[in-house]
């Protein structure tokens, strides 16, 4: 160790952050398989899904956005032709007065149907701002629910996170995808229109665009696929960087940053590992500048190719003058439409791939989700059992639980002890159903786990887990949260009440009204051991069959510790209470101990056999009366 003090200039920098190379199941990168063709065809079931999509949550905007489209299709064709119809009249061989006036009914109808383009143009801006929003929302709480809702071994799986990661950025580009695909549809009817004119006035013309413009679409999609080439490699440093900086920048943590003197090697491990997401898209710019020049120039000299076409077509007499003149039109309109077709159809191509991120892992959220049964829980539970149960985390090597048998009935207080990572936090888990036993089963009044609802099992458990949440809400929230009852606050004050926190509670400035965070205006924050008491106010809210509070006082005071105790015994005829903890002497209100080594119950009874036992637990309280 290199005593702060001791460090000189010398001393080289610390490592920067590992390299986090992915290689598991879902690590599959979309694109190595999908080849230029593939991605072309890939158009119309993006397309399709952004009609479904904007169906589902504005019918009335999705027609407009519809009939718009193809008003502002028709439009342009109007325009292209009565241009064409005008021309003729104003480069004919009469007296210049007649020449407007014969052209005076086509240049109407070009005005006219200008305007209805410009009106459907505005009315498409209109319907896509009712649409997104609200897509983009339905994107995001589909991903939160989804995440929410897999099962809790789901999280420990090779790539969860990562893939959730790619996943937001899909639902950013939700807020593209109506506006990429409304451009799109609008360019092709434009084109589609167009192209009927031009080729009408001679049909060399249609083929020599298209090769002009050709170019700029591939160079459009080989872009965005080297994009999201990059995107995908940054997709694992892009996730630790976030939770990184949520964690470097979240007030909780402050203090333990600042006072371990974490702040210059996080800040400099936060740049260390942007800089290496910047280094893999800065080597991306040369390809995307390569590509870009090629295509330009290609798509040039194919441009240069149409224009002297149609200069031979009017200089060798084989197209008229006024065809000619219209021409020139035709080509600029066709040009755009064309232009703006590949650009647009590129662009739906670059969303379409993020969008299949997303898409890949809701299915993959869809997988992991609970598919266990449907089978009840009664609302009175007698007995809990467990029979040989076994749980081995992913990617480890020995089970954390390891073959545990026990049955509990109601009305029982169980204590759970032993040393650190002895399995007593999974044995809690298997007991609430959150994981399934790999091996063994749990029963809840001879209900299998595995078979029956999650959410009736949760229905009747209230948990403390040691890592809890301190929820930025109002302190009634963070009491209720999960189970608000009723409409008066009683049942909120009798928890207060139980968990000693009634003054704490008057004082806030809002009292149950108080918002606690201190990020927000008008916020307030609790100690440690204030918010530890309104999280087991939160488990005793719920009155449910199983009350599991594991390591309920660690932030605790004497008082606040002594009248939880009190109160998990006041109301344990009713239920069933497992309580986890270290503090030895708390498990003398418990009907039963058990100590836990290694994944297995080595030692099972009442406070005072254990201690006269002269086994681990009694090794335990002695070391403790030994401090
Ligand atoms: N989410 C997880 N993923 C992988 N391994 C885990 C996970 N949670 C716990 N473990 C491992 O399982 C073992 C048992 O952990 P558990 O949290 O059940 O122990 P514990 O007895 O509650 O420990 P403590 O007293 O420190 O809270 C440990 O080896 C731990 O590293």
């Amino acid at each position: 160790m290199t005593a702060a003090s001791t460090e000189s200039p010398e001393t080289p920098p610390p490592p920067p952050p590992a390299t986090i190379t992915y290689n598991g199941k879902h690590g599959q990168n979309p694109l190595a398989d999908a080849s230029f063709s593939a991605m072309c065809r890939r158009l119309p079931s993006v397309l399709g899904r952004t009609a479904r999509m904007a169906w589902a949550v504005d019918r009335v905007a999705a027609l407009l956005l519809l009939a718009c489209q193809f008003l502002t299709g028709i439009a342009a064709a109007v325009v292209l032709a009565f241009t064409a119809q005008a021309m003729t009249h104003i480069l004919g061989n009469d007296e210049v007065s007649e020449r407007l006036h014969d052209a005076l009914p086509a240049l109407i109808v070009v005005t006219a149907a200008a305007g209805v383009g410009r009106i459907s143009g505005a009315l498409s801006s209109y319907a896509n701002g009712r649409i997104t929003p609200r897509l983009m929302t339905e994107a995001d709480v589909a991903l939160v629910a989804a995440v929410c809702r897999v099962e809790s071994s789901a999280y420990g799986q090779d790539g969860f996170k990562d893939r959730q990661e790619a996943a937001e950025v899909g639902v950013t580009r939700t807020s593209m995808m109506v506006q990429d695909a409304q451009r799109f549809m609008s360019a092709l009817i434009r084109m589609i229109a167009a192209s009927s004119v031009i080729t009408a006035l001679h049909p060399l013309m249609l083929p020599l665009l298209l090769l002009a413009v050709i170019p700029a679409g591939a160079g459009a999609v080989l872009s965005a696929r080297v994009d999201y080439e990059t995107h995908y490699l940054n997709v694992g440093d892009r996730n630790v960087r976030a939770l990184m900086r949520s964690w470097a920048t979240f007030s909780r943590h402050g203090d333990e940053v600042r006072a371990n003197g974490m702040t210059g090697y996080l800040i400099y491990w936060y740049r260390a590992l942007s800089d290496r997401i910047d280094q893999r898209t800065l080597t991306t710019a040369p390809r995307l500048l390569r590509i870009t020049l090629a295509t330009s120039a290609l798509g040039g000299v194919f441009l240069c190719g149409t224009w002297a076409t149609l200069a031979w077509l009017a200089a060798t007499g084989r197209v008229g003058l006024p065809v000619a003149a219209t021409a020139v039109i035709a080509v600029q309109t066709t040009l755009a439409a064309l232009s703006n077709f590949v650009i647009y159809g590129a662009a739906l191509f670059h969303t379409s791939l993020y969008l299949a991120d997303m898409r890949a892992f809701l299915d993959m959220a869809e997988e992991l989700a609970p598919k266990r049964g449907e089978l009840m829980i009664p609302e009175v539970i007698e007995e809990i059992r467990i029979d040989e149960a076994v749980y081995q985390y992913p990617g480890k090597d020995e089970p954390a639980v390891a073959g545990v048998s026990l049955s509990l009935r109601r009305g029982e207080i169980l204590a759970v002890v032993g040393e650190n990572g002895s399995g007593k936090s999974t044995l809690t888990k298997l007991i609430t159903g959150i994981l399934l036993p790999d091996k063994g089963r749990v029963l809840w009044d001879d209900v299998d786990l595995a078979q029956a609802d999650p959410d009736a099992v949760w229905n009747r458990t209230a948990l403390v887990p040691q890592n809890f949440a301190c929820w930025p809400l109002r302190v009634r929230e963070n009491i209720t949260l999960g189970q608000p009852r009723t409409f008066n606050d009683d049942a909120v004050w009798d928890v207060v009440d139980a968990v000693g926190m009634r003054d704490t509670v008057q004082k806030l400035p809002q009292q149950l009204d108080t918002l606690l965070t201190r990020e927000m205006f008008g916020g307030a924050e609790l100690s440690g051991g204030q918010w530890q008491r309104l999280v087991c106010g939160r488990a005793l809210y719920r009155q449910t069959p199983l009350l599991i509070l594991d390591e309920p006082t660690s932030q605790m005071d004497a008082r606040g510790e002594h009248a939880l105790f009190l109160e998990i015994k006041r109301i344990a005829a009713g239920r069933m209470t497992i309580v986890v903890t270290h503090q030895l002497e708390n498990t003398r209100l418990a009907d039963r101990v058990l100590v836990m080594d290694k994944g297995r119950v080595i030692e099972h009874g009442t406070y005072d056999d254990l201690v006269s036992g002269g086994g681990l637990f009694a090794e335990l309280v002695a070391l403790a009366k030994d401090r």
